[in-house]
């Protein structure tokens, strides 16, 4: 279908006349049954030109809701000329993207996120080929279970760090604290200690509010197309699946204006000027010898020759990572803040919880993390809110079931025919997630929309665990995705969100302000699904937690090297960028 597309537009008629012209075209290029006379899955017929295009552009997860009950658990649609299957059953998930992963693997070449950002680089945008594969498992000796704990130190610094940063401009539980500025502060230092292994000291650095900008920016903002910020600014977002039309009527991407295609190729050069240039600077320090903390983009540098990388493939792996790696994870630390002063008897659990497994006198750590079944539930709710610990662990789960801010997450792409239960899927069908419907599944989550970390006070697996069970319905919650292109991050963002949120808790009494609602339905679609501006009270709990601040050295960062496979601990840690 690419193929034909492509041919169609080599020269450029005018008009509609084009554009019906290479839509009908792609639209015929895709068989609409198998040899058998199978029919494609059943699903809303859409309007001429930009198909369902204009029902997705505010929550769009509520019209794929709306459509999956109608049309049932595997539906189709087209966007402008491309074909949409969307999945909304644990079961289907597994057996296409898991099962038959050899067909769903792949990514679609989209116009602006993959050819005019990520130059098909940055493992998310890369089809399911060998670059992928290397990409990938250069990305996994960062990522991999093994790697997060060689570096956990680091993280657990960066938790404390935001505990202190927040207690310090909540001057002590009297002043307003904005939870999400310090939610993205801490995540972008984790990304960038494990990129480029250095951090910034101040979330008011300019590095922060460039790199902030940059993701949020770039962020695969699932929800929206044209938004109103409480500023009065009307932004729209540009690689979410369903958001930009240039990528499926071919005719936008040929219009000399399209602030689209602008914006995408200002991002690339933003990516290079920020990204790439930290990779060139570390690279020059490399040749000249000097000591060079050990991160990702070391890796890459140093094995670049055996490995066959080009300067474009690592600069562009690095930005793509701290993209992936920073808003998605702040997310749901954000989501968490928003939620919890609203469940006073929630958090009074966790605190009892936190007080009889860890004690006043030092922060919980991950050791800790099993024995905090409530915490652990409260996080998968969330995902529900996102993930906290056992009863810590508990609430965590329960916020992500809830808050997933990627609801279509990021859509798999077919690349051979398939016949699925008598339902045609032909080679070049964008594939979607649907988890707001499967999160919202009464038989799975008894009363989906209620927040009930209860519902996860047994399940003690981690998410990275609970997506390998065998049986999909007791998966905890589909956030990370699913099959061969499943998050390659999960390690480090559960470990990153149990930290923050046990040490917020350990720390904190979380109230909201009286006279200022937290709107936890309209949400931020800059930055995925992240919860419109608020500020909250974040009031300490007992006198210890100002002693705790300085249990941690900020300069003894141990960095795991991946090539001895040892710790070490660094003499030039904490390089301040
Ligand atoms: C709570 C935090 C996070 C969430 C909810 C999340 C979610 C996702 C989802 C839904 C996907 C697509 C999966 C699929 O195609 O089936 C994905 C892919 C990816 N994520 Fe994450 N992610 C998170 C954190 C991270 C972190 C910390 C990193 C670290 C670098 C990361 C790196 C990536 C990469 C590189 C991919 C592309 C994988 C591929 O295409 O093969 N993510 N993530």
């Amino acid at each position: 279908m690419q193929n034909a597309t492509h041919a169609a537009t080599s020269t450029i008629p005018s008009g509609l006349e084009f554009t019906v012209k290479t839509t009908t075209l792609a639209i015929l290029a895709i068989r609409l049954t198998d040899e058998q006379g199978n029919p494609l899955p059943p699903g809303p017929i859409g309007l001429p030109v930009v198909g369902s295009f204009p029902f997705l552009t505010h929550y769009p997860e509520l019209a794929l809701d709306y459509w999956a009950k109608r049309y049932g658990p595997l539906f189709s649609m087209w966007l402008g000329n491309q074909l949409f299957v969307v999945i909304s059953s644990p079961n289907i998930a597994k057996d296409l993207l898991v099962t038959k992963g050899a067909v769903f693997s792949s990514r679609k070449d989209n116009f602006i996120k993959s050819q005019t950002i990520l130059a098909a680089g940055g493992v998310t945008a890369t089809p399911y080929n060998d670059t992928w594969k290397k990409h990938r498992r250069l990305g996994n000796i960062w990522l991999n279970k093994g790697a997060v704990e060689g570096y956990t130190d680091v993280l657990n610094y960066e938790a404390l760090d935001l505990v202190r940063d927040m207690y310090n401009r909540g001057r002590a539980g009297t002043m307003p604290v904005n939870p999400q500025a310090h939610a993205g502060h801490y995540t972008l230092n984790n990304m960038l200690n494990i990129i480029f292994g250095i951090r910034t000291d101040s979330m008011d650095h300019p590095l922060v509010h460039q790199a902030l900008k940059l993701s949020r920016e770039f962020m695969y903002v699932l929800l929206l197309v044209w938004k109103n910020l409480p500023n009065g600014k009307n932004i729209r977002n540009c690689t979410g699946p369903v958001s930009n039309l240039t990528d499926y009527v071919t005719l936008l991407q040929y219009l000399p204006k399209n602030s689209m295609i602008a914006r995408g190729k200002k991002l690339q050069s933003d990516f290079l000027a920020t990204y790439g240039r930290m990779v060139k600077e570390l690279e020059a320090r490399l040749k000249r010898g000097e000591y060079v903390t050990d991160c990702l983009a070391k890796t890459l540098l140093e094995n670049q020759e055996k490995e066959g990388l080009e300067f474009m493939d690592i600069a562009i792996m690095c930005s793509g990572f701290m993209t992936a790696g920073v808003e998605t994870t702040a997310s749901v630390l954000q989501w968490f803040s928003a939620l919890i002063p609203s469940y006073p008897e929630i958090q009074q659990r966790a605190h009892e919880e936190l007080d009889r497994v860890v004690g006043h006198d030092r922060m919980p750590t991950v050791e800790d993390e099993k024995d905090l079944p409530y915490i652990h539930a409260i996080i998968k709710a969330g995902d529900l809110l996102y993930q906290l610990s056992a009863s810590s662990h508990y609430l965590l789960q329960e916020v992500e079931r809830c808050r997933n801010p990627f609801w279509i997450a990021t859509p798999h792409y077919s690349t051979e025919d398939f016949t699925y239960h008598g339902q045609f899927i032909p080679k070049g069908t964008v594939i979607l997630l649907n988890s707001y419907t499967m999160h919202h599944d009464p038989e799975r989550h008894p009363e989906p929309f209620s927040f009930n970390p209860d519902r996860y006070i047994n399940d003690n697996t981690l998410s990275t665990e609970s997506a390998n069970l065998p049986n999909p319905m007791e998966r905890d919650h589909w956030i990370f995705g699913a099959g061969r292109r499943i998050c390659p991050g999960m390690w480090l963002a559960e470990r990153e969100i149990f930290l923050a949120i046990s040490r917020m808790l350990w720390a904190f009494k979380m109230e909201s302000i009286p006279g200022q609602n937290i709107d936890l339905k309209e949400y931020d679609g800059l930055s995925g699904r992240s919860p419109v501006p608020f500020t909250i009270k974040m009031i300490p709990r007992h006198e210890k937690v100002v002693e705790s601040f300085n249990a941690e050295e900020p300069m003894k960062h141990k960095q795991y090297n991946p090539n001895s496979d040892m710790l070490h601990v660094e003499n030039e840690a904490g390089v301040v960028y």
